[in-house]
């Protein structure tokens, strides 16, 4: 059975395309959603994708992890800067944690700059736009002994 990998994106994602386009450009989640179906298949990994604009959603998801997926690639919008919850939720998960910022958020506001995920990720990547969710999911089939497909 292929391994599973959790895509999961949080508030105000849903809106990407429509969202601030100067900052987060104009692909949808469908695109984001639909290039790391295409990549995880070729690495042979399952992919489960999921966006909510809510905390607690977050963590369920998070938790759920525990039992069968080897690894989370996670946006979590605003709550990067605010949720012990989401980090906590992250802290009781065993596998590899890749966190993604369409933006470079230290270039941003300064509230922005710190994130409580970022404790617990193992690679951060911030300001590719929507290709810094293939990059985090070839890393994650890299640390997962998946070797590199073209
Ligand atoms: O919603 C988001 C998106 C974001 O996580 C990004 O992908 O650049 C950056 C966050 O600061 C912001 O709240």
């Amino acid at each position: 059975m292929s391994q599973l990998i959790r895509l999961l994106n949080g508030p105000n994602l849903n809106l990407l395309g429509q969202r601030q386009p100067e900052i987060y450009g104009r692909d949808t989640l469908a695109d984001v959603e639909a290039g790391c179906r295409d990549l995880a298949g070729r690495f042979g990994l399952e992919l489960r994708a999921d966006q909510s604009n809510h905390e607690g959603q977050l963590v369920d998801w998070i938790q759920q992890a525990r039992a069968d997926a080897a690894g989370i690639i996670i946006n979590p919008g605003a709550y990067s800067h605010t949720s012990v919850a989401i980090l906590d939720a992250l802290n009781a998960f065993e596998g590899i944690v890749l966190e993604v910022h369409v933006s470079n958020i230290h270039k941003r506001e300064s509230f922005r700059h710190h994130s409580y995920v970022s404790l617990r990720a193992d690679g951060v990547i911030a300001g590719f736009g929507i290709q810094g969710y293939a990059l985090a999911m070839r890393r994650m089939a890299s640390l997962l002994g998946k070797g590199d497909a073209a």
